[in-house]
């Protein structure tokens, strides 16, 4: 009987997560239509608006903004004349024509992607004051500077500025003296300011204010990962001055987010600019983390060392290990041992005071500093385009914030690295700081599923969380690039032994957490392995974390929480697919990386091989990293990607124009004649298999050369017990 009722309840289970999928996959087309509504919706107003025009025997009003207007040359004049831009980038042009038509626009464009151009350019187009509202005081600073070295009439309106200035400004709205073409000012001073409302709405009044921006203007909903109260206020801007074109802009791409702030700002009717997510010059790459604090340090310093001699910017953030308080130890002593090993590093976190902390800030920003070591509390403020690398010491909470974070490398456009630390052992700690937000758990397995892939290629995974269709990733991930050498162990029985170990330990009103359970395990299997036939446990300490983390996402297990008077506590216990494992009818494959992941440094033993078949293909990487160098320390990736060296290795182009057809006409006019020199031999083969052989064991050792000279700062870790 009990069998049957057993059965049964496997099937149901079964089942049961069979529906879910189907409810998150309803979920998605709900939010996919949803999306396409509002698209349609504004379609049709616009139809509308244009027939009741078309009635009026009125031109046709067509939205195509790539079209020709009458302030076309002026803004091309200021654009490089004033800016010194040569040509806008994507959707730049559109938008400013829709401000310029009075319009009211929303931009989402990725961090680095000129936004700000969006209005500022406009600003000097249109007569009068253009107001921007923006979140930080550092921003707004630099937005200033900037703007007054370039002889724009740019003041601020902040707790900073002085009498005099609060005096020209002031004049500058209430009668339009003086020359006044864009003001910053914080939300505070909307929501609290009377005096400044007041002489706003003189400017208005008199026909002066140009237009409105609100820059981050993700700040507004509560669904964003930056809100502000005082941005909910901007909403009666919209009110008071109906016919000022405005303009809010942010990096932040969910449609929940746009939906809000375009609801809280009151512009339902504007021309909405979605640009892409991806952020093509970002290499994205996931590092084992060593569980030796000192180790992940050593790697971190030798990279720094080897790929950032020339004091190229970057910044590392840390997490605490457990407790808040501990977060500015953890920085200061890495910032230390950074320096101990000869690199100008400095702290930076949310409790120093505000002078020390702008020291840092300003250091950093000269290039007088390399390195700063911060919480996330070092984030938006920070506008320097040159930070070629992000280094996240611990996993971000979610992949919107990684996004975020990251992306504040590279906003010049130039290529930057983005090296994500991981070992499975510190989600437990993650997941105690997250598991009581709205859907933190879930945004925390998101990202550790990232992580966790040894395959996928990680910048798919942002386009498949912002909801976009898949780009290339020409090579600009570890995953595309170089790929790991993986194993496929079959972990089911090791997957048997947590669920009954769990099962026992529940029944007897026990609970343990990752670590307990790791060394529950092991213990249980040594205890098996000496009785009886039972396999002995093949898995390391840390893939047997990683064993339990993948049951967790597989919900074989689940996380649960208890707090106590000073920390909240994470436990594994049995999840909803539990029994499915315990019976061993669950399936459990655990990937597990020969080596170090990445490609970094190889193993001692050389294990860590490409997945590269051709010895074709071993030349062309071979020339790709000579020729990355000798044009100007590019990425090899940007010479030829993966996808294109494996396309090249089996099409074999002989002619220039052959090969212009496969990698376009730039890459085949810069470096062709070589890649067609290393492509001759291998196309004249008389006995392909026999010279190929010859040829990739030639490329092999000269393969292996290559790698040990690209990585020699690169420290091989072998995996050790804990701190
Ligand atoms: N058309 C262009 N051509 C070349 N460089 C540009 C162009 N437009 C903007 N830039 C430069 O790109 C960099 C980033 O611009 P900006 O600060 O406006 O980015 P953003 O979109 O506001 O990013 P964030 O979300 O991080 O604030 C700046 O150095 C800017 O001068
Ligand atoms: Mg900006």
């Amino acid at each position: 009987m009990e069998p049957d009722i057993e059965e049964e309840l496997l099937c149901v289970e079964a089942e049961l997560q069979d529906v879910q999928d189907q409810i998150r996959a309803l979920l998605d087309r709900q939010e996919k239509l949803y999306e396409r509504q509002s698209e349609l919706q504004t379609l049709l107003d616009g139809y509308k608006i244009s027939q009741s025009a078309e009635n009026k025997a009125a031109p046709v009003a067509v939205e195509d903004w790539s079209g020709s207007f009458e302030w076309d040359s002026r803004a091309d004049d200021t654009r490089f004349n004033i800016f010194g831009i040569s040509s806008f980038r994507a959707n730049q042009r559109e938008i400013i024509n829709a401000v310029m038509s009075g319009r009211d626009v929303l931009v989402i464009m990725a961090a680095g992607g000129g936004k700000s151009l969006c209005y500022q350019l406009p600003a000097i187009l249109r007569d009068g004051v253009a107001l921007v509202v923006s979140p930080l005081l550092s921003l707004i600073q630099d937005q200033v500077m900037g703007l007054t070295a370039l002889g724009i009439p740019a003041y601020m309106l902040t707790s900073t500025t002085s009498k005099e200035d609060e005096k020209y400004i002031y004049k500058a709205l209430d009668k339009g003296e003086g020359a006044l073409t864009i003001l910053y000012v914080t939300p505070e001073k909307i929501s609290k300011s009377k005096r400044f409302m007041s002489k706003l709405e003189k400017c208005h009044h008199g026909g002066r204010l140009s237009l409105v921006a609100i820059d981050e203007a993700h700040c507004c909903s509560q669904w964003g990962h930056d809100f502000r109260p005082d941005y909910k206020n901007l909403g009666i801007l919209k009110i008071q001055f109906p016919n000022i074109p405005m303009i809010a802009l942010t990096a932040t791409a969910t449609y929940k987010v746009q939906t809000d702030l375009m609801e809280m700002l009151h512009i339902p009717k504007c021309v909405k600019f979605v640009s892409t997510v991806n952020r093509p010059n970002l290499f994205y790459k996931v590092l084992d983390k060593s569980s030796v604090g000192k180790v992940v340090i050593d790697e971190i310093a030798d990279y720094i060392r080897g790929s950032c001699s020339n004091n190229e910017s970057g910044i590392v953030y840390c997490f605490s290990r457990k407790e808040c308080e501990q977060v500015n130890e953890l920085l200061s002593l890495v910032a230390k041992e950074l320096r101990d090993r000869g690199i100008s590093a400095d702290y930076y976190h949310a409790d120093m005071d505000v002078v020390a902390r702008g020291k840092v800030h300003l250091r950093w920003s000269k290039n007088k500093l390399q390195v700063i070591v911060g919480t996330v509390a070092f984030g938006m403020g920070i506008n320097k385009p040159d930070v070629r690398f992000v280094i996240h010491h611990s996993l971000s909470k979610s992949m919107e914030t990684y996004y975020q974070e990251s992306g504040r490398a590279g906003r010049d456009g130039l290529p930057s690295e983005c090296i994500l630390y991981f070992r499975p052992g510190d989600i437990p700690r993650q997941s105690s700081m997250v598991f009581y937000e709205n859907c933190g758990l879930q945004n925390l397995y998101d990202i550790v599923r990232y992580c966790q892939s040894n395959r996928k290629c990680r910048r798919s995974a942002f386009f498949q969380h912002f909801g976009e269709a898949m780009q290339d990733c020409n090579g600009m991930c570890d995953n595309c690039a170089y790929g790991t050498e993986i194993k496929e162990v079959d972990a089911t029985y090791h997957a048997k032994i947590i669920a009954s170990l769990l099962h026992d330990m529940q029944s007897n009103d026990q609970r343990a957490t990752m670590l307990q359970l790791v060394d529950r395990f092991r213990a249980k299997i040594k205890a098996s392995a000496g009785a009886s036939n039972t396999p002995a446990s093949d898995l390391k300490k840390e893939e047997v974390e990683q064993l339990i983390i993948l049951l967790i996402l597989d919900r074989v297990l689940k996380e649960e929480f208890q707090h106590t008077a000073y920390a909240t506590n994470a436990y594994v216990t049995l999840g909803p697919l539990w029994k499915q494992a315990l019976q061993g009818k669950k399936a459990v494959k655990l990937e597990i990386t020969i080596g170090q992941r990445g490609n970094k440094g190889g193993s001692p033993k050389g294990a860590n091989k490409r997945t590269r078949t051709s010895g074709l293909e071993t030349k062309l990487d071979e020339l790709r990293i000579e020729l990355s160098s000798s044009h100007g320390g590019i990425f090899p990736h940007a010479v030829l990607s993966m996808q294109q060296i494996n396309m090249l290795g089996h099409q074999k182009p002989t002619s220039i124009e052959e090969l212009e057809k496969l990698i376009g006409k730039v890459k085949a006019e810069k470096y062709g004649n070589r890649i067609i020199e290393i492509i001759q031999p291998y196309v004249t083969l008389e006995n392909p298999d026999v010279m190929e052989q010859d040829l990739r064991k030639a490329s092999e050792n000269g393969g292996n050369k290559r790698l040990k000279k690209k990585d020699k700062n690169l420290v091989y870790v072998e995996s050790s017990e804990d701190e």
